[in-house]
C-alpha cells in the first residue's frame, strides 16, 4: 500500500475553514443518587470563530455546558436533552476530539519536565505526521505565543520542588492544548488564580491564535477586568442554567437598556450585570427571566440561518483529514515517546530513585546482619523455624517496599494519564507498557541486589542454580508488589483508601505462608486463599529449592509440610510409574 503523503494531501485541501457549533434545546439533568436535578435549561445558540466567553455566578452551569457540549458527560447517570452540531453535523466524543481540544481547570502536568519538553512531547504525540523541523518550529511558535521563552527550560515543579509559577503552568495547559492547532478549543478558567496583568495577556493571546487559526474559542471566565472584556467577540450569561444574554459583546448595552437596565458609566459591563444576575430583588429577577425569554427567540432564529450555510461539506473533508492523520499514530513510536518521558521521569524523581535504592540496601543489609550465617543451622526445630521466617519476611519486604512507592506516586501520574488519555494523545496500552517496561526492569535490578546482598550474609548453602532460582523468586516478587501497588491506586481514587487496601493485602500473606500455621492444617474452607497470595508461591519455591532431599534432622521442608504440594504430585507419579 503506497504511503499517504499528509503534506501533500493538506496542500490540496482547501486550509481556511469556519466551524461553528450550534446547540438547540439543551437540558441537561444531574442525578445525585437521590433525585434528579435540572442544571441547563432549553439552552440554544451558536458559537462561531473568535473569542466566546461563558459567565455566570458559581453554580449557574458554565462547567457543565461546557461539558455537554464537549460531550464529557457521564450518560448513564445523568441525562442531555437538544441536540448539538459542528457546522450542521451531530458529533459524539470521539469526533469532536478530531475537532477540538478541551483544557480543563486543573493545571494537571508531569512535574519532572520542562516547559520545552512538554511541549515537544505533545507535538511528537499529536503531529507525528510532520517531520522534526516542523514540530520544533510548532514548539517554538507556541512557546513565543505564550511568551514563555524565559521559563522554556525550567521544569514544571511542584509544592516540593518549585518550578514555573501558577500563570506560566495555566499557560503551559493552553500551549499543549493548541499546539496540534485544533479548530475548536473549550477552556474551563483559564484565568482563575491569576493577577489581572496575567489574565489579560492569557486572553489576549488567546484573541491572536483565534484570529491568525479561524478558531472557535470558548471558555468561562470569573470577573473579566475591562480591558479583557473588550477582547470579548461572544458573551453568554448564565443564571441557574438559564440564558441572560447570549449574542454579540458590543450589541450588550443595547439590548439590556431595551429592558430598562442602564449601564453605570464608570462600572465594568461585566460587574454590573453578574450584580443584576445575583440580585436578590424579585422586580430584576422577573424583568431578566423575560429577558432570557427574547434571547431564545432570538437565537432559534440564528441558528436556523447558521444550518442554512453550507458548510456541511467542508467540515466533512475536514474530518476525513483528520481521521487519516489519527491513523499516523504509529502504536511503536507512541510508545517509544511514552516510554522516553518515563525514563526521564524517573530519572527526575532522583529523591524517590534514592529512597528506593537505599531502603532496598540497608533494609537487606539489616536482614542479613540479623539473621547472619543462620542458612545453613538446623540443628533444632528453633532453628528451621527461623530459617523460614527469615525467607518470610525477606519475601514481605520486598514485596511491600515496591508497593508503597507506587502507592504514593501513582496516584498523581494517573491523573495525567486521564487527562492526556481522555485527550486521545495515546491508548491505555501505549501507556501501560511505557509505564510498565521500565519499571520491570527497575524492579529486577532490587530483586536482584536483595538476593546478591541476603543469600550471602544469611549463608544459605547451594550451588548456582539455587542462587538464581533465589533471586528469580525475589525479582518477581517484587514485580508482583510492584504492580500491586499500581493496580490499588488505580483502582481507588484517594490514596487513603489505596493504602487501607494494602494493609488489608498484608495479614494474607503472612497467614497462608505456611510458616505461622501448617499449610496442611489449614481448614479447607479457607485453604484455597493461599493460591491468592504471591508469598506462598515465594515462601514454597525457595524452601522446597534450598532444602528439599537434603538429609538433615530438621528439614525445614518437612518440619513446616512445604513439601504438601510436591508430595501429593509425588504420589501421583508413583502411581504413574507403578502401572
Ligand atoms: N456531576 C454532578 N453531580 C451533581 N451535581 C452536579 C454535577 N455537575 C454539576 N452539578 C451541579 O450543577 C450545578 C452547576 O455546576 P457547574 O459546575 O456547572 O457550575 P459553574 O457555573 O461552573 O460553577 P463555578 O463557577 O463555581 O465553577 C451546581 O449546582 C453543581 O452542584
Amino acid at each position: 500500500m503506497s504511503k499517504f503523503d499528509y503534506e501533500e494531501y493538506l496542500q490540496t485541501q482547501p486550509q481556511q475553514y469556519n466551524l461553528n457549533i450550534s446547540y438547540n434545546n439543551i437540558c441537561y439533568y444531574v442525578n445525585d443518587g437521590k433525585k434528579e436535578r435540572k442544571v441547563l435549561d432549553n439552552l440554544s445558540g451558536t458559537f462561531k470563530t473568535g473569542l466566546n466567553a461563558i459567565m455566570g455566578g458559581s453554580g449557574s452551569g458554565k462547567t457543565s455546558f461546557l461539558n455537554v457540549l464537549a460531550k464529557k458527560i457521564d450518560f448513564k447517570k445523568h441525562k442531555v436533552e437538544g441536540q448539538s452540531t459542528i457546522n450542521g453535523l451531530e458529533y459524539d466524543q470521539r469526533l469532536f476530539q478530531c475537532f477540538a481540544n478541551y483544557a480543563q481547570q486543573d493545571d494537571i502536568l508531569l512535574p519532572t519536565l520542562t516547559v520545552r519538553e512538554y511541549f515537544e512531547f505533545a507535538s511528537n504525540l499529536k503531529l507525528q505526521h510532520l517531520s522534526y523541523e516542523k514540530r520544533q518550529q510548532q514548539v517554538d511558535k507556541i512557546i513565543n505565543l505564550l511568551m514563555l521563552q524565559k521559563c522554556q527550560n525550567t521544569l514544571i515543579g511542584d509544592h516540593i520542588n518549585r518550578g514555573i509559577s501558577g500563570g506560566e503552568k495555566k499557560r503551559v495547559c493552553i500551549g499543549i492544548e493548541l499546539i496540534g492547532n485544533p479548530k475548536i478549543l473549550f477552556l474551563d478558567e483559564p484565568t482563575s488564580g491569576l493577577d489581572s496583568f496575567t489574565a489579560f495577556v492569557i486572553i489576549k493571546m488567546l484573541k491572536k491564535y483565534a484570529e491568525e487559526q479561524s478558531c472557535v474559542i470558548i471558555f468561562t471566565v470569573h470577573q473579566p477586568s475591562s480591558d479583557i472584556w473588550e477582547l470579548f467577540d461572544q458573551v453568554t450569561f448564565l443564571c441557574e442554567g438559564r440564558f441572560i444574554y447570549n449574542g454579540h459583546r458590543q450589541n450588550i448595552k443595547d439590548y439590556f437598556e431595551k429592558q430598562g437596565f442602564y449601564f453605570p458609566i464608570l462600572q465594568n459591563p461585566a460587574d454590573y450585570i453578574m450584580s443584576l444576575v445575583q440580585s436578590q430583588n424579585q422586580l430584576i429577577q422577573e424583568k431578566l427571566l423575560n429577558t432570557q425569554q427574547q434571547q431564545s427567540d432570538q437565537l432559534s432564529n440564528q441558528l436556523e440561518q447558521v444550518n442554512q450555510d453550507n458548510t456541511k461539506e467542508i467540515c466533512k473533508h475536514k474530518l476525513d483529514l483528520l481521521l487519516k492523520k489519527q491513523n499516523f499514530q504509529n502504536f511503536t513510536s507512541v510508545c517509544k515517546i511514552l516510554i522516553k518521558r518515563q525514563l526521564l521521569n524517573i530519572k527526575r524523581n532522583r529523591i524517590l530513585l534514592k529512597a528506593r535504592f537505599f531502603q532496598y540496601l540497608f533494609t537487606n543489609l539489616f536482614y542479613g546482619l540479623i539473621y547472619f550465617n543462620i542458612g545453613n543451622k538446623t540443628e533444632s526445630p528453633q532453628d528451621v523455624f527461623q530459617i523460614c521466617k527469615c525467607i518470610l519476611l525477606l519475601g514481605l519486604g520486598c514485596f511491600f517496599q515496591s508497593i508503597n512507592p507506587q502507592t504514593i506516586t501513582f496516584s498523581s501520574e494517573k491523573e495525567v494519564f486521564m487527562k492526556e488519555y481522555n485527550s486521545q494523545m495515546y491508548s491505555a496500552l501505549n501507556y501501560y507498557l511505557s509505564k510498565m517496561l521500565p519499571e520491570i526492569i527497575l524492579c529486577s535490578y532490587f530483586g536482584l541486589q536483595v538476593s546478591l546482598i541476603c543469600f550471602f550474609m544469611i549463608g544459605f548453602e547451594g550451588s548456582t542454580s539455587n542462587f538464581f532460582f533465589f533471586a528469580l523468586n525475589f525479582i518477581l516478587i517484587t514485580n508482583i508488589g510492584n504492580s500491586v501497588g499500581i493496580l490499588s491506586s488505580a483502582m481507588f481514587q484517594q490514596s487513603k483508601v489505596a493504602i487501607s487496601f494494602i494493609i488489608g493485602f498484608l495479614v494474607p500473606q503472612v497467614m497462608f505462608s505456611g510458616v505461622y500455621k501448617n499449610l496442611n492444617e489449614l481448614p479447607e474452607y479457607v485453604s484455597w486463599c493461599r493460591y491468592l497470595t504471591p508469598i506462598f508461591y515465594s515462601n514454597n519455591a525457595i524452601i522446597n529449592d534450598l532444602f528439599s532431599g537434603k538429609t538433615m534432622i530438621y528439614n525445614p521442608v518437612e518440619q513446616l509440610h512445604f513439601d504438601l504440594d510436591k508430595w501429593v504430585c509425588q504420589n501421583c507419579l508413583d502411581e504413574i510409574y507403578q502401572y
